[in-house]
């Protein structure tokens, strides 16, 4: 098991940070409740057994920071490496500050104080992490975030309330009107009644509700300024937090749904490389565009082409995607969620359109019907609905490289307009004249590519013979005047030695 490694990704992971939390709130809360002496001293063995038992927890979960470790997001499985960096980690310092046995001090202090375990708040941001962890992870981030806040506004006033008590004791009970009332009277004698009244008594120091006795002594006063002053720096800002969150969840559709564009995924996506972002794309789209029909036998590379030029879009219940008469400017593939096509009415509706279904295409397919490029229905989001969106240049792009697709596409759309009578079938008949034209021109046109390129190919061919002959004449010119000034040499020399034979036979 020395091996053993363990990936922060990993569920197991997430689980152990969920069970921390106990421990950890366990300490920060029970601590300082032993304030109250009563409780401290009833519940002894109590406190004793969850205090150890959440020291063994600090200790496991210390090893288990000792076996994970990611260093710029890649899992290291270096043992060495792992230790190495934990044991010079600011972190570890901390760790084995908050389990330092300082519970040998009950042998100075006495077994009711609990505070000597203080060190064990040290393993705060623990905590952080598994709430943070938490928050990515929830269904429910508003409501996950106002637990939260709520929590640490508890864990504030029962602190103060705790500190209210012991500033009390330390007054003496019952001394003057601000501090806690005398504990041998039998109304404030018992430890629930002491733990509510200075809870509550703190809870109206920090929302500055002023419903307090005023105080008398100078410890009290500092108390108090103290008191207001958290109340006002940190209790305030904590409460304010609040009200955002309720805010946010109040205007959830404005927030999260601008423009009803999922905008930063597609800008987060857009710095990615090409072939990255094609991997990503058909790993998480893939699985929506497989249940679509039309595209279920496509060829992988045509889709990986797709799911570049989709767009994510979210609906909000009774949200509107197209109305009918709008101009169509692209079709909608449905990844989640369901739609309605609903009559003008609002009310009626047509079909429910789920995941893996598509609409929109009509108004963008020239469909001949008689109304023209614009939407047939209304298209509205019955909750929330998560759904890609194709514009009509896209759309056109991918179906020409996929035929199949496109007769389908057009099959359905055909289906719907003939269900509405919607279907203008003169305009259809006479498309059918209008795509022979069509045809043909789209043959001449291919024709005449290819007798440019042979042409263009000729000239080429041309030229280059050209200016070979023009080399091969050139030597050949070049050769008959050099054998021409060999044969007047020649001749030259030929006439000389006849003279020269002359000359001697005269001698002779
Ligand atoms: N009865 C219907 N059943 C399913 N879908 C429909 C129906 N009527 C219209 N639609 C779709 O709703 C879309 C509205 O915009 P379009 O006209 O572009 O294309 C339309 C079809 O895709």
């Amino acid at each position: 098991w020395k091996e053993w490694v363990i990936d922060p990704a990993d569920h197991s992971y997430y689980i152990w940070l969920h069970v921390m939390i106990v421990p950890i709130l366990y300490n920060w809360v029970i601590i300082i409740l032993t304030c109250f002496k009563a409780i401290a001293v009833s519940y002894l063995p109590v406190w004793l057994t969850l205090d150890y038992m959440s020291d063994l927890m600090y200790y496991a979960d210390t090893i288990l920071t000792l076996h994970t470790y990611l260093d710029q997001g890649i899992l290291i499985k270096n043992l060495t490496r792992l230790r190495k960096r934990y044991l010079t980690s600011k972190r570890f310092l901390i760790d084995l500050l908050s389990l330092l046995p300082t519970d040998f001090l009950y042998f100075v202090f006495g077994i009711e104080t609990p505070m000597v375990r203080v060190n064990r708040l040290l393993r705060i941001p623990r905590l952080n992490e598994a709430l943070d962890r938490m928050e990515t992870r929830t269904s429910y981030p508003n409501t996950f975030r106002i637990t939260k806040l709520m929590m640490y506004i508890f864990v504030l006033i029962h602190w103060n309330a705790c500190l209210y008590f012991s500033l009390s004791d330390y007054i003496g009970f019952g001394m003057d009107r601000w501090v806690y009332p005398n504990i041998s009277n039998p109304t404030f004698a018992t430890m629930q009644r002491q733990y509510v009244y200075c809870f509550w008594f703190s809870t109206n120091i920090f929302t500055t509700i002023g419903d307090t006795p005023l105080p008398e002594r100078e410890e009290e006063f500092l108390f108090m300024i103290a008191d207001l002053l958290i109340a006002v720096l940190v209790f305030a800002s904590i409460v304010g937090n609040v009200g955002s969150v309720i805010t946010s969840l109040r205007d959830r559709d404005n927030v999260f749904f601008p423009n009803h564009e999922m905008m930063r995924e597609n800008e987060i996506l857009l710095q990615l490389p090409l072939h990255m972002r094609t991997e990503i794309g058909v790993s998480v789209h893939l699985p929506t565009l497989s249940k679509v029909t039309i595209f279920q036998n496509c060829e992988k590379s045509l889709l990986e082409e797709l799911v570049l030029k989709l767009t994510p879009q979210v609906f909000s219940p009774g949200e509107y995607v197209c109305r009918k008469g709008d101009v169509g400017h692209e079709m909608y593939i449905i990844k989640e969620g369901k739609l309605a096509v609903v009559a003008d009415d609002g009310v009626t509706e047509f079909a429910v359109l789920s995941a893996g279904n598509f609409f929109g295409e009509i108004s963008i397919l020239n469909i001949r019907n008689k109304s023209g490029n614009r939407r047939t229905a209304n298209i509205r989001s019955i909750g929330y609905s998560d759904v890609f969106s194709l514009s009509k240049e896209d759309l056109t792009d991918v179906l020409s490289q996929f035929p199949a697709a496109k007769r389908h596409l057009e099959e359905k759309g055909r289906q719907i307009l003939v269900k509405m009578g919607m279907l203008d079938e003169s305009a259809e008949e006479g498309d059918g004249d209008a795509d022979q034209i069509e045809t043909k021109l789209t043959k001449l046109e291919d024709h005449l590519e290819l007798m440019q390129t042979k042409l263009a190919r000729l000239m080429v061919e041309l030229e280059s013979s050209n200016s070979k002959m023009q080399a091969r004449v050139e030597r050949l010119e070049w050769e008959l005047a050099s054998q021409e000034a060999d044969m007047l040499v020649y001749g030259e020399i030929e006439e000389m030695t006849k003279k020269r034979g002359e000359g001697v036979g005269e001698e002779v």
